[in-house]
C-alpha cells in the first residue's frame, strides 16, 4: 500500500507530523459538523423556524468551511514535501545514470531511462502528494468519529467496527487485482517507450528497407496493448468503487435500519440517532477515498520502487584504487591485461576472451581484424567503459577494471560515431579543452579539412549542431571528433575506433598528415580496417573471434605465414573497394 522508503526521505517527519495534526483536526470538525447539522435537523423536526436555529446553524456553517479549508491545508502542507522529494530524486536519477554509465541505460532501455526520469517523478509526485493525504485520512478520521459514536451509542459504534475489516479485506483483494493489472500497465508502457525511441533512432533504417509503414504498425500495436493494460486496471478500479460504495451504503443501511426501531420504541431519542446516521458516511468516506484514487497512485509507485531500486544500485567506490603518480601518462607507464575476458549481458558467448597484452609508454598500438572480431569491445574495456574478468594492472598496480577515475582523466576517446551534443560548435570541439582560444579552435578546423563546411554555417562557431539542431554527415562528426583530440594536449591516452571509417580513401589520405601528430607523446591504441594505417603502428594486435592470435610489429608479422597476412590480402581488398 505504502512504499515505507518514503518516510526515509528529507523532511518527511515535519511534513507528515503537519499532516497529522491538520487531519486530527478535521476529524474534530466533521463530528462537530455532524453533530451541529443534527442538532439544526432535530430543532426543525421538532418545529423551530430556521431563525431560531441560529447559533447550531451558524456553528455548523463555521464547521463545514473550516473542514473544506483543512482539505486544502493538508495538500498545502505536503506540497513543498512532495516538491523538494521529486526534484531531488530526479536529480539522484539522473547522477545515478551518469555514474553507473552507459550499462545501466542499456539494462532499462532509453524510452524507460527518459521516461522514468521526467514522467516517472511526476507519478512520483501525484503518489506523494494522494496517498499521504489519504492513508492519513484512513488512520485517523474513522477513529476519531466512532470514538464519538460510542460515546453516543456504543452498540452501533460496535457494528461499525467490526463491518470495517469486511471493507478493508475487499479492498485489499480488489488492491491485490488492481495491482498486478498495474504492473503489467507499467510493464507496457515501459515497452512503448522503447519501442518508441527503438523506432526514431532507426527510422533512416527503416525508410532505407520501405518498413516505415511495418513500423507504424508496430507502434500502433504495442500502443494497443498498453491502452487495454490501461482498461483492464480501470475496470477492476471501477469494480473495487462499486464493491466499496455498496458495502459501506449497505452498512449504513443496516444501521438506519435499527436506529429507527430504537426511535420507534422508545429507546433512543432523535438527536443521538440522526448524528449516528450523519456521521456513518463520514465514518466510510476515507477508506472510499482512499479505494477510489488507489489505482491512479499504483503507477506513480511502480515508478518510485523502480528509482529507489536504481538509486539503491551499489556506487563503484572501486574507482579510485589507481592513483596515477604524475598528472599524466608518462614515457615508462605501463598497463597489462593477463587473460581478461567480457562477455555481453545475455550474449551466447564471450565477445573477447583470455586477452594478454602489454603496453607501455608513447606506443602506437594497431588493432585489426574482422568485423565481429572484437576490436570496439577491447578498446570499451580499456576505455573502462565496459568491466570484464581478469587481471588488470596499471604500473605493476592491480586494478579491479579500467573504469578508474585517474585513467579515465588521461584519455581521449574517438568511437565510431562520435557523439555531437545539442550545443555549439564552439563547445563541441572544446570538448576536452574548454579553455582553448577560438584562433586554435579555427587552426584545427582547418587542419581537420572542416574549413569549407565551416564557412556555410550561419553563426560560425556559434553555430548550435547535434540533434534537433544542424545535423553533420557521419564524416563531419568523425573529423569534429578528431578535432576535439588535437585540441587539447593534455590527456595522453588515445582510443581510436575507426576514426575515418566514415571517409572516402582520398579524403583520408589527404587527412592523414594532420592526424599523424596526435600519436606522437601518446599512447594510442587504434582499430583500424585500413592497411596503410599499420605502417605508423609500433605494436599490431590482431584479433579473431574475440581473442588476440597474433602480435607484434609489422614486420614481424608479415615474416610470420600467419593469420595476419590473410587478413592483409582481405583488407587490400576492401581498401580497394573504398
Ligand atoms: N552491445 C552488445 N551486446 C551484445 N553483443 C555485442 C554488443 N556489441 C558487440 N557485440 C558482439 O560482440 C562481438 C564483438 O563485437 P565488436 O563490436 O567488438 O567487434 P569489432 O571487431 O569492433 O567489429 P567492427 O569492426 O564491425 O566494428 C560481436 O560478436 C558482436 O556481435
Amino acid at each position: 500500500m505504502l512504499d515505507a522508503r518514503i518516510f526515509k526521505f528529507k523532511g518527511a517527519k515535519p511534513a507528515l507530523i503537519r499532516l497529522l495534526l491538520l487531519t486530527l483536526l478535521q476529524a474534530l470538525i466533521i463530528v462537530v459538523q455532524g453533530r451541529y447539522s443534527s442538532i439544526m435537523l432535530t430543532d426543525l423536526w421538532k418545529g423551530h423556524s430556521l431563525s431560531l436555529v441560529p447559533i447550531p446553524m451558524g456553528i455548523f456553517l463555521i464547521a463545514f468551511v473550516l473542514r473544506q479549508v483543512l482539505t486544502v491545508a493538508k495538500n498545502y502542507a505536503l506540497a513543498p514535501f512532495a516538491d523538494q522529494t521529486t526534484g531531488e530524486l530526479q536529480q539522484d536519477l539522473v547522477k545515478k545514470y551518469t555514474e553507473v554509465g552507459p550499462s545501466l541505460i542499456a539494462k532499462l532501455g532509453t524510452g524507460k531511462a527518459v521516461s522514468l526520469a521526467v514522467e516517472g517523478i511526476d507519478q512520483v509526485h501525484d503518489y506523494l502528494s494522494l496517498v499521504l493525504v489519504k492513508l492519513f485520512d484512513m488512520s485517523v478520521i474513522p477513529w476519531v468519529i466512532l470514538a464519538y459514536l460510542a460515546y453516543l451509542r456504543w452498540e452501533s459504534a460496535l457494528f461499525l467496527f467490526f463491518i470495517y475489516p469486511v471493507i478493508v479485506l475487499f479492498m485489499v483483494i480488489l488492491g491485490y487485482a488492481a495491482q498486478s493489472k498495474a504492473d503489467r500497465e507499467y510493464d507496457r508502457f515501459n515497452r512503448l517507450s522503447n519501442h518508441f525511441i527503438d523506432t526514431l533512432r532507426g527510422l533512416t533504417t527503416l525508410k532505407q528497407l520501405g518498413l516505415g509503414k511495418k513500423y507504424a504498425h508496430n507502434i500502433f500495436d504495442v500502443s494497443e496493448d498498453y491502452r487495454k493494460a490501461t482498461l483492464s486496471t480501470l475496470k477492476i478500479a471501477i469494480l473495487s468503487t462499486f464493491a466499496l460504495d455498496f458495502f459501506t451504503t449497505l452498512s449504513i443501511a443496516v444501521i438506519a435500519v435499527f436506529l429507527g426501531m430504537d426511535l420507534l420504541n422508545g429507546t433512543l431519542p432523535l438527536l443521538p440517532a440522526m448524528t449516528i446516521l450523519i456521521l456513518a458516511p463520514d465514518y466510510f468516506l476515507p477508506i472510499r477515498n482512499f479505494a477510489n484514487d488507489y489505482h491512479a497512485t499504483l503507477n506513480g509507485k511502480n515508478s518510485l520502487a523502480d528509482i529507489m531500486d536504481i538509486l539503491a544500485l551499489p556506487e563503484p567506490d572501486d574507482q579510485l584504487v589507481y592513483q596515477q603518480k604524475s598528472p599524466e601518462w608518462t614515457q615508462t607507464d605501463t598497463l597489462r591485461l593477463k587473460n581478461v575476458s567480457f562477455t555481453y549481458p545475455d550474449a551466447e558467448k564471450p565477445a573477447l576472451q583470455h586477452i594478454s597484452l602489454d603496453l607501455q609508454g608513447y606506443q602506437r598500438v594497431g588493432l585489426v581484424g574482422t568485423s565481429g572480431s572484437g576490436k570496439s569491445t577491447l578498446l570499451n574495456l580499456l576505455g573502462g567503459f565496459l568491466i570484464g574478468q581478469g587481471a588488470i594492472e596499471i604500473n605493476q598496480q592491480s586494478v579491479p577494471h579500467l573504469a578508474q577515475h585517474d585513467w579515465q582523466q588521461d584519455l581521449q576517446v574517438l568511437p565510431q560515431e562520435p557523439y555531437l551534443f545539442h550545443d555549439t560548435l564552439r563547445h563541441n570541439l572544446a570538448f576536452y579543452a574548454p579553455t582553448v582560444n577560438d584562433d586554435d579552435i579555427m587552426a584545427v578546423v582547418e587542419q581537420v579539412g572542416l574549413a569549407a563546411w565551416f564557412k556555410t554555417l550561419p553563426a560560425g562557431l556559434d553555430t548550435v549542431i547535434g540533434e534537433g539542431a544542424l545535423q553533420t554527415s557521419g564524416g563531419q562528426a568523425q573529423r569534429i571528433g578528431l578535432a576535439r583530440i588535437m585540441l587539447d594536449r593534455k590527456r595522453r591516452v588515445v582510443l581510436l575506433d575507426e576514426p575515418t571509417a566514415h571517409l572516402d580513401i582520398e579524403t583520408e589520405m589527404r587527412l592523414k598528415e594532420t592526424m599523424l601528430p596526435i600519436f606522437d607523446q601518446r599512447l594510442v591504441v587504434f582499430a583500424t580496417h585500413r592497411l596503410h594505417w599499420l605502417a605508423q603502428m609500433d605494436w599490431i594486435i590482431v584479433m579473431r573471434d574475440g581473442m588476440i592470435v597474433e602480435q607484434g610489429t609489422l614486420s614481424e608479422l608479415l615474416q610470420q605465414d600467419g593469420y595476419f597476412n590473410e587478413l592483409r590480402a582481405a583488407m587490400r581488398g576492401e581498401e580497394e573497394h573504398a
